[in-house]
């Protein structure tokens, strides 16, 4: 069985073994940076305990180093009047009142700014490999403290970094004007009394490197506070190294943008409530909702095209059976109008109505023996002898006496309606002077609607007919009179009174109506 005591050595063995590594490449920095700000200290670079310490003994260094970074801290540092390759570590005859002074002062301007400091007596001879840790904690305090003043410019309020490997001592050392200036944050870990004793389990061990990561977390959390107070300070102050603050902010805002862009859920899992799975789910649920509806959509769209197509296709049946109800009726209009001027070609092409002219003269001897109704007409000649008295005549129609202007126009209606349908029609009247043409034809002068002539009755006639039929067919309609007389034709509308001869057509027409 392994000896317990043993293992503990090795422990303590190791703990010591890095504690002087940590030391010493913290004395190395702060060597390092002294050199690098106050000029050659014409030591080693990486100088031992007692060789750093007595380089820094006489405080000139120190008093140097700290009014460099914060000036006025030490208004009067004494000198030696020494050339600075004279000190040396091992030759500096100096009194102890002139280090003491130096070291004194520089101790209480370290205090001022709140950094950790060190015990003045470590720069005694007897001490020279005690305290140097200390010193070159308090050194390297400087050293973040000089860097933040770089970036701030020194607007807003320095928080020393939570460092477990920075001490400070607390009322040691005495102030130059007010007596005991005291350093007491809370925020400072040291460390140093808590190696102090040896660690002898394996628990302490653990426990102490608990602590050491606890307080480096710390420090980070402080490092990122110090930015942000900086920043805000930088602003208000109004002496602002506009490039400097810029570029703070710039990087703020970028970051602060950059995770705004990131979605929802990787911004919860970034703080540790991850809801992905969440919002991934809520997704799946809408999705499904929006394929659901989808569907109904599609079901209430596929039953009104339905409905629509039934729709149009009763509208389309109801228009083709207009459509072959129109057809039809054309078919019938077409037929009956044949039909209608077969019959008037079947009645005869040139018709002959008789017209009597009632008796003005009451001496007058009637001539009329029968009028039938089948065209005859039976005239008496009283002056010759019984057997050749009576003569007979046909026409299509004879019209007595007592017949009106109506009942001569309601025969010739249909034939004058001809016309509509594109046949030629001529009505004329013959006779002797004083046996009524004008009458029929005109009407007498100044007469009563009901004895208009047949001219009259058929234009009107005409024009009734045109405006029944205007949403099938367009009629013009031309009118022109023409009086023949003494062989002469002569146009009754003509606008020069002294040329009112016809044309020659028309005297070839005239010849043709002669012949008839
Ligand atoms: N059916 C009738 N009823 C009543 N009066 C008539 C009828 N026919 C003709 N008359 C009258 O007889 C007269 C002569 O008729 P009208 O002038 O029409 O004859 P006409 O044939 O035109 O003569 P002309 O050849 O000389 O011009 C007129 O006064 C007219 O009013």
């Amino acid at each position: 069985m392994e000896d317990p005591t043993r293992q503990v050595g090795v422990h303590e063995l190791n703990l010591a073994s890095r504690k002087a590594e940590d030391a010493a490449l913290r004395r190395h920095q702060a060597a390092y940076w002294l050199d690098c700000v106050v000029g050659p200290l014409g030591i080693s670079s990486r100088p031992s305990e007692r060789e750093f310490i007595s380089c820094l003994r006489n405080g000139l260094i120190l008093c140097n180093l700290i009014n460099k970074i914060q000036p006025g801290s030490v208004p009067k540092v004494v000198d030696s009047n020494l050339p600075s390759q004279s000190l040396q570590w091992d030759s500096q005859p100096l009194p102890a009142y002139q280090y003491f002074e130096n070291i004194r002062n520089f101790l209480v301007a370290v205090e001022e700014l709140k950094l950790p400091v060190f015990e003045a007596s470590v720069f005694e001879r007897e001490n020279l490999e005690k305290g140097s840790s200390k010193v070159a904690d308090c050194i390297l305090a400087l050293k973040a403290f000089h860097e933040w003043k770089q970036m701030t410019g020194g607007y807003g309020t320095y928080k020393p970094p939570r460092s477990p490997l920075i001490t400070h001592s607390a009322g040691r050392i005495h102030a130059r004007t007010s007596g005991m200036v005291t350093f007491n944050s809370s925020r400072q870990l040291d460390m140093s009394a808590a190696l102090d004793k040896p660690l002898s389990t394996d628990g302490e061990i653990q426990k102490f490197e608990d602590v050491i990561f606890k307080a480096l977390a710390e420090h980070m959390v402080d490092s990122k506070e110090n930015m942000d107070s900086n920043i805000l300070a930088f602003f208000h102050s109004g002496n602002v190294d506009s490039v400097k603050l810029l570029t703070t902010i710039f990087s703020s805002c970028l970051e602060e943008q950059f995770q705004r862009k990131l979605p929802e859920c990787w911004r919860a899992g970034m703080n540790g409530k991850c809801n992905h799975r969440n919002l991934v789910r809520q997704q799946e649920r809408e999705l499904l909702n929006l394929k659901m509806l989808l569907s109904s959509t599609k079901k209430e769209f596929g039953s009104l095209q339905t409905y629509f197509q039934c729709d149009l296709k009763q509208i389309g049946d109801q228009v083709q059976e207009m459509s072959t109800a129109a057809l039809g009726y054309h078919k019938a209009v077409e037929e009956n109008r044949n039909l209608y001027n077969m019959v008037q070609d079947l009645k005869g092409n040139i018709r002959v109505y008789c017209r009597i002219r009632p008796i003005f003269n009451a001496g007058a001897k009637n001539v009329i023996d029968h009028i039938g109704d089948d065209g005859s007409l039976v005239v008496v000649e009283h002056l010759k002898p019984q057997k050749d008295k009576r003569k007979i005549f046909q026409f299509n129609h004879v019209f007595g006496p007592i017949a009106t202007q109506c009942d001569v126009f309601r025969e010739t209606r249909p034939l004058v309606r001809s016309v509509m349908d594109g046949y030629n029609v001529c009505i004329f009247a013959y006779g002797q002077t004083g046996s009524g043409k004008t009458y029929t034809m005109c009407g007498p002068a100044g007469g009563l609607a009901n004895e208009l002539g047949i001219n009259y009755l058929a234009v009107n006639d005409l024009f009734q007919l045109s405006d029944e039929r205007k949403d099938i067919v367009e009629y013009r309609i031309q009118v022109q009179m023409v009086e023949i007389y003494n062989e002469q034709v002569r146009d009754l509308l003509a606008e020069d009174l002294s040329d009112t001869k016809y044309p020659l057509y028309f005297e070839y027409l005239y010849s043709t109506l002669y012949c008839l």
